[in-house]
């Protein structure tokens, strides 16, 4: 039996007989559910074996405050949102139901009807070209008035920039709408914000329609990716030309075959059980082959351009990478918001979520916009994801042309099946030749380092990292992350660290950072005494953001809820700030929250564990917080999730759903 069906049966008996035991036999069982492996150590006096989250009426909406009376009676299943259970309540659910996936079928947002809107134009006093026939409403005065209450006394927009730029739609717009319903504006602090450029990577209206309209200038990056495709191609079939001399040689003389190398000429063979690194170590006669063929495209690459000055490889970017904090790229809760609130921190480096190459060469405002940086994100890459060369390329092209950034990320390690069949993510790993033109071009064009972020394997126990690893610094990587579990695996086992090791033995002098279950200072210890140069953190960050406090000061930080909540505040505000402070702006600000507290929950505070550290896997027990607040961010039930959005952006919407996109945030 697993450890999560271990702790679901113990938990479960505990709310079946709750009734009828007496406090001796709670404690007894309290104590028995402690002692399952698997289990954090929380101290006694905080299991808590009636399970439903005691709440000070004081933090309940209106909202919630019904929903708790229709509980009492006797409606307790489902939770505010009709959508989720509580995590240990009815039979655990059939081993079909756990894999089909909890985003098929999410329930979509609701909208505010373009009727309900305000005209863009009307908002920044201009004229609306579309007169008559335009969806959103005209009507200042109506749309005041039907305007529901402010949800607090002061927009951050207008107090950090001077401006707000959603004027009378704010939901915050007392501090900056007059009586005459005019948005007002801090003249001099606006001037100062507008020369700050405090976001940077904005996609603007010209570069989108010269992507529309495929203008752009892609000569360089087509160029590169040309010559280097034929290179490739060129070896390869001189490889396969040798090989099969070499075989029939051999069979004209004694009838034996030649068993040769596949990994360098053709696709990494993902059938074969490789777990002996050995072989690459021995196996260097196309290693020769490969370094000098890597060095002299390069230099034939980068010194060719006739058309303006080129960097040569010595002057391009260095970054050194090691010892240093990274967050690893989060799709969806890795947003600007939450990494501001990494940073603040003490993270080093910032990665921005998983962008499509063809996306962002097709000038899709919503791909761009995974693309921005904040100020204070000092060392930022970010990370694409494809499956060919060219697009690739010429992504980077953009990518260098365009945007400030200081590395970028190529995604080999993305398992779902929507990018996997697409050849991209983890599916390169299984595809040698075309990962070397895909390495091999991206790095010609680019200015900033390439670092690359691997998995094990592909399949279980098929791990074939260690082949890619030395293979990447010659082809021009300048850092490799592996996630140590492949992409059958999933989550369902422990990060091999033991393998790590062994591929950043064989990456020197390229830094190799591992990735994998790291929830403490500690865990970081053991990462460093491998040889892998850093740490990449993704749950652990999203569970407890002040890790990175943590691994800098290697202490085990007891924060308060009401630090915690502070921490939700600031996330907040960096939330209105990012995607707005009208309706839809707080509205996007929840959903964003809502999917971080289906990680944050997951948290147990320091005070109340026997055995410190926590570790990211281990389920606890049901438990009672210090304080009413730390009951309330501990719990696993959707609905409170939901109540705490309201503390802090008001009550939901009508007709309010929510259920979290990712399935990593689930124990199992
Ligand atoms: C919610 C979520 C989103 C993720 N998004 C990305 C992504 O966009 N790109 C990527 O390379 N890895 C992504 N990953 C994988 C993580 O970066 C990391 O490799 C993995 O979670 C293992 O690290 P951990 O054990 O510290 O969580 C994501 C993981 C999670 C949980």
């Amino acid at each position: 039996m697993s450890t999560a069906e271990q702790s679901g049966t113990a938990a479960e008996g505990g709310n079946v007989k709750e009734e009828k035991r007496t406090p001796a036999e709670r404690d007894a069982l309290a104590r028995q559910i402690l002692d399952k492996p698997g289990i954090a150590q929380i101290k006694p006096e905080f299991i808590l074996l009636d399970h439903r989250i005691k709440i000070s009426e004081e933090f309940l909406s209106n909202k919630s405050k019904e929903k708790l009376e229709a509980s009492k009676d006797g409606n307790e299943g489902e939770t505010e949102n009709g959508a989720s259970r509580d995590r240990e309540e009815g039979p655990p659910p059939s081993k079909r139901m756990r894999l089909k996936g909890r985003n098929k079928k999410r329930p979509v947002n609701t909208k505010l009807h373009n009727s309900k809107k305000m005209c863009p134009a009307v908002l920044h006093a201009q004229e609306c070209r579309f007169g008559e026939s335009c969806k959103f409403s005209h009507d200042i005065k109506k749309f005041m008035a039907e305007k529901p209450t402010d949800l607090g006394p002061v927009c951050i927009n207008f107090e950090k920039f001077g401006k707000c730029q959603y004027g009378i739609s704010c939901r915050y717009g007392k501090s900056h709408i007059s009586e005459e319903f005019e948005n007002i504006i801090n003249e001099d602090l606006y001037k100062e914000m507008q020369s700050r450029k405090v976001v940077k990577n904005a996609l603007y209206k010209e570069l989108q329609h010269k992507l529309w309209k495929k203008k752009y200038d892609f000569e360089k990056a087509n160029r590169n990716t040309a010559q280097i495709q034929t290179e490739v191609r060129t070896r390869v079939d001189s490889e396969k030309f040798h090989k099969e001399g070499q075989r029939l040689t051999n069979s004209g003389n004694d009838g034996e075959t030649v068993k040769t190398e596949t990994c360098d000429s053709s696709s990494v063979d993902t059938s074969s059980k490789t777990d002996n690194c050995s072989s690459v170590l021995t196996s260097s006669d196309t290693e020769m082959s490969d370094v000098g063929s890597t060095k002299q495209s390069d230099a034939s690459v980068c010194l060719s351009d006739a058309e303006g000055i080129r960097l040569r490889p010595q002057e391009k970017k260095l970054i050194d990478f090691s010892n240093k904090l990274y967050l690893a790229p989060l799709t969806t809760v890795g947003n600007l918001p939450f990494r501001r609130i990494c940073k603040g921190m003490g993270v080093d480096i910032t990665c921005c979520e998983m962008a499509l190459a063809t996306n962002i060469l097709q000038g899709q405002m919503s791909e761009w916009a995974l693309l921005k940086r904040h100020e204070t994100e000092d060392l930022f890459g970010v990370q694409i994801c494809g499956a060919f060369p060219d697009t690739l390329t010429r992504c980077c092209q953009l990518i260098n042309d365009e945007l400030s950034v200081d590395f970028v990320d190529l995604n080999c390690g993305c398992p779902i099946d929507l990018v996997f069949k697409k050849g991209e993510g983890c599916a390169l790993m299984g595809k040698s030749n075309k990962f070397e033109q895909v390495v091999r071009s991206m790095k010609s064009v680019l200015d900033v380092p390439l670092t690359v972020k691997l998995r094990t394997g592909i399949f279980d126990n098929k791990n074939i990292a260690h082949y890619l690893v030395p293979k990447l610094r010659r082809w021009g990587a300048s850092l490799v992350t592996i996630h140590g579990r492949s992409r059958e695996q999933r989550y369902t086992r422990m990060a091999d660290w033991d393998y790590i090791d062994e591929c950043a033995k064989l990456g020197a002098p390229m830094p190799v950072f591992g990735n994998g279950d790291l929830l403490s200072y500690e865990d970081l210890d053991a990462c460093l005494k491998t040889s892998a140069s850093g740490g990449m953190v993704a749950r652990g960050a999203l569970i407890k953001p002040w890790i990175f406090t943590e691994m800098k000061e290697r202490r085990h930080w007891d924060i308060s809820a009401n630090e915690r909540f502070d921490m939700l505040k600031n996330y907040v505000n960096f939330g209105l700030e990012h995607w707005g402070s009208d309706h839809q702006g707080v509205e996007n600000t929840r959903r964003f929250l809502l999917e971080w507290l289906s990680f944050l929950y997951r948290y147990i505070p320091v005070g109340l564990l026997d055995q410190v550290p926590q570790k990211i896997n281990e389920r606890p027990p049901f438990y009672v917080g210090r304080s009413d607040l730390e009951t309330l961010l501990s719990s696993s039930n959707c609905g409170d999730w939901i109540k705490i959005s309201e503390m802090l952006l008001g009550p939901v919407p009508e007709e309010f759903n929510f259920l979290p996109k990712h399935k990593a945030n689930a124990y199992k």
